[in-house]
């Protein structure tokens, strides 16, 4: 089994990410394993992480922060170990140490991988954020970001300060599981199938992929203003994640030492859709929406840029000499225009 997605390639050079392992549900009845009671869960995450974050943005647009506390890791592998050479994400050692990081308040682990090996001391996959963790019994309840946002959304109304935001709503579930398919498979996930390809074919496949997806997305934003209605929706947080990130993740393909990667990453965008479609705010529509949702209460908190780039550089297996580009500084919380779509 992998223990880390770097290790993640198949023999022909793809990016091919494996499941998630702990995939128990929280619920809102008090009689299951895993009640919705305050106080008892933690959520584990890295700013650097989209899926973690998509995670954090639901505690914060649910209201939840005072039901369930979380901590962000550092934002550069280190050694999880002194016995072996695993690279993970780790805790720093105190508060200062790195801003918007914190020491693990629940366990004290020095890593993620020491959670993992609290809940299940054979455990052998990968030790991935984020990581919901359940404080009385001990355990990881669900690393799987996709299933933990439908636990924050729908099982702790209760406690939640905003119970009424829905953002599963049953007239919408269809649309939005169609969009959250190909979203996930050529954005969400197709970033991460260009950076980590390993072959030149595999790379360009995915590649061709995420244009051809980024354009269907700039179309459906000119019609409506949001991803899959007039009405924001799980879906858009999905999305914004990796579009807030994009514009960075696509300097790690220039920034690659990878001298062929360069010229073709160039290539593609220059010859077959043309320089001015290259970045996320070179869309007008693609670009006002990241705004838009970036200025919903709340979610501005979830980005934290300066761990962004220090972890996607940091990783030194992609970017060799570590050296961090001075970023594009794009100022998300300037006026947007998604407002004309609103009746
Ligand atoms: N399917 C998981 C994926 C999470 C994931 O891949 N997290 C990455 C960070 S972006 C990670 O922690 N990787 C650690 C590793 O591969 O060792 C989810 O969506 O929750």
């Amino acid at each position: 089994m992998s223990r880390s997605s770097l290790d993640e390639v198949s023999p022909t050079g793809s990016f091919i990410r494996t499941p998630s392992t702990f995939r128990n549900f929280i619920s809102k009845d008090s009689a299951s394993q895993f009640p919705a009671v305050s106080g008892r869960y933690h959520l584990y995450i890295s700013y650097v992480c989209p899926w973690a974050s998509r995670c954090l943005a639901y505690l914060k647009l649910k209201g939840l922060e005072k039901a369930i506390g979380f901590t962000a890791v550092k934002t550069k592998w280190e050694r999880t170990k002194e016995t072996d050479e695993h690279l993970g994400w780790v805790f720093p050692r105190s508060t200062t140490e790195e801003p918007g990081a914190d020491p693990d308040p629940l366990n004290g682990a020095r890593s993620i991988r020491e959670l993992y090996e609290l809940a299940n001391s054979n455990y052998s996959g990968k030790y991935t954020v984020p990581v919901l963790w359940d404080n009385q019994l001990k355990t990881i309840v669900n690393n799987e970001s996709a299933e933990i946002i439908r636990m924050l959304n729908r099982e702790f109304n209760e406690i939640a300060e905003n119970p009424d935001l829905d953002l599963y709503p049953s007239h919408l579930q269809a649309v939005i599981d169609e969009v959250n398919e190909w979203v996930y498979e050529s954005i969400n996930n197709g970033v991460y199938k260009c950076g980590f390809a390993q072959k030149q074919g595999p790379y360009e496949e995915a590649v061709v992929k995420l244009l051809d997806a980024l354009d269907k997305c700039e179309e459906i934003l000119s019609k409506q203003r949001y991803i899959c209605a007039n009405e924001l929706t799980e879906a858009d947080i999905r999305l914004f994640v990796t579009l807030i990130r994009f514009d960075e993740d696509f300097h790690l393909n220039i920034e690659d030492n990878d001298v062929y990667v360069l010229y073709h990453f160039l290539e593609v965008y220059a010859v077959h859709f043309k320089c001015s479609k290259k970045l996320i705010r070179e869309y007008p529509n693609l670009f006002n929406y990241t705004k838009d949702i970036y200025q919903i209460s709340g979610i501005s908190s979830t980005v934290n840029m300066e761990h962004i780039r220090k972890g996607y550089y940091g990783m030194l297996s992609l970017n060799p000499f570590g050296v961090i580009p001075i970023g594009p500084n794009i100022d998300y919380s300037a006026p947007h225009d998604r407002e004309r779509f609103t009746y």
